[in-house]
């Protein structure tokens, strides 16, 4: 966390209890020290250890960037073929699991993935012996190399988990991973089954990037507690999908596009924007955040590439139109101005894609293929120092009441 961040206060947060004041949503507290991912909340910025993401949206690819969070550093050559070789060797899912993201075809992605997800953990020997031993206490050499294994796995075997559940949703075929594609073009080709063109890839690629980390949201910060309790990796980055599919977190990429539909005219935007600014109102999908107080660096790249997008190919549904609508008079009015509500990374992210055929169910699915580099690295890391999350909760309800049977009630 910058000194920035530090500056922000927490006034109107903090509910006062019998016990003590209760930090509402535990804004601003801290949970442990980290080198991962930096926000500067006030300024709308945010580094990958310590590079600044635009850098790293305009040179790297997404396995580049899983390295960096993963281990630390921008890898070599010869560093980033074998880790993008391991990935592609781990990309297969155990055919229990693939079954039962087919069970799940008609469900949202975001359960199937959950269940496979925590399925996939069963049938990972890694996992298991990692799991065994950290129950007895051992988290050396031996056991770390397993662990960053598994979190390799976790990374190659999420777009395998959400391809599959596509292509079951729609009654085809599964389409196994291909060993000479990218991560990014290889997700494309098993959920569409050609050869992902190169704007489709890089759109893919870019998402990817930006959403690989962000420092300890509702998602991975359950991943942390999971983790904590030294159950195993795999049921930790479950537990974390199952945070991010929520609307306030990973899920309002698909509200956000779901409402510019909804809107369809840009001329509705005011009125739009008006509604949300009442008590009990509405809120807007993809707009406020906990920690930038400023525009969300990763949506103005959105915004760029959902404008290029739209200027090549068109905005046949009006949704570039209707978001860029709803943002002037956001930026405009008092209400958002008062409390520093800007878009957030879910306001854009889904445009382009939508008009690329990704239907807006799968926004917060490919999230997720993104975002297990960074759940996976706060676990590891949180490992070297490992304590349980217990907080407390103050008790308001009476004590000792006297038990009457069931009869007599
Ligand atoms: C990848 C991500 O997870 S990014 C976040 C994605 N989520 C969304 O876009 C959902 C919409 N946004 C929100 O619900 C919130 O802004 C959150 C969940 C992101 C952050 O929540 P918090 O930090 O708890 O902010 P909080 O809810 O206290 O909001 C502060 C004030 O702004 C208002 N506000 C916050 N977001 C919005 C919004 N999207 N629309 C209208 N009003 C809003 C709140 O009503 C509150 O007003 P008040 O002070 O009069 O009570
Ligand atoms: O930081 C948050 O609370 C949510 C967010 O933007 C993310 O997880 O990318």
């Amino acid at each position: 966390m910058s000194e920035q961040t530090v500056q922000i206060k927490t006034a109107g947060k903090i509910l006062q209890s019998p016990c003590g004041p209760i930090i509402h949503g535990l804004e601003d507290v801290l949970i442990k020290s980290t080198s991962i991912s930096d926000i500067d909340g006030e300024k709308g910025i945010l580094w990958y250890r310590g590079y600044r993401i635009e850098d790293l949206a305009r040179h790297s690819t997404y396995e580049e960037v899983a390295y960096l969070i993963l281990y630390g550093k921008l890898p070599n050559k010869k560093e980033l073929e074998d880790f993008t070789n391991r990935l592609k060797t781990y990309r297969d899912l155990n055919s229990a699991t693939i079954e039962i993201i087919k069970n799940l075809s008609k469900a949202h992605p975001m359960f199937a993935i959950e269940s496979a997800v925590a399925a996939e953990g069963a049938f990972d020997e890694d996992n298991l012996k990692l799991a065994e031993a950290l129950k007895v206490g051992r988290y050396k050499a031996e056991e770390k190399e397993l662990a960053y294994r598994v979190a390799e796995k976790l990374i190659a075997k999420m777009p395998t988990i959400v391809a599959y559940h596509y292509r079951f949703s729609r009654g085809l075929d599964i389409i196994r991973p291909r060993r000479d594609l990218s991560h990014a073009a290889n997700f494309l080709y098993m959920m569409f089954g050609k050869d992902p063109d190169p704007l489709a890839t890089k759109g893919i690629e870019l998402y990817l990037i930006l959403h690989a980390d962000h420092e300890v949201p509702a998602s991975t910060f359950t991943a942390h507690v999971v983790a904590s309790t030294l159950s195993d990796m795999y049921s930790a980055v479950a537990a974390a999908v199952a945070a991010l599919k929520g609307p306030l977190h990973g899920g309002a990429n698909e509200m956000a596009v779901r409402g510019y539909l909804e809107i369809g005219d840009p001329s509705k935007a005011k009125e739009v924007v008006e509604a949300a600014t009442k008590p009990g109102g509405p809120k807007l999908m993809g707009v406020g955040h906990r920690v930038y107080k400023a525009y969300d660096p990763r949506a103005k790249i959105f915004k760029e590439f959902s404008r290029e997008y739209v200027t090549k190919f068109g905005d046949p549904k009006k949704i570039f139109a209707v978001a860029s609508a709803i943002e002037q008079e956001i930026l405009n009015h008092p209400y958002f101005q008062q409390r520093r509500l800007f878009p957030n990374v879910d306001f854009w992210s889904g445009i382009a894609f939508y008009y690329m055929g990704i239907p807006y169910e799968y926004f917060t699915p490919i999230f997720a293929v993104s975002r297990v580099v960074g759940w996976v690295a706060h676990i590891l890391e949180y490992w070297e120092n490992n304590r349980i999350f217990r907080p407390r909760a103050c008790y308001v309800g009476p004590h000792d009441l006297q038990y009457i049977p069931i009869e007599q009630r």
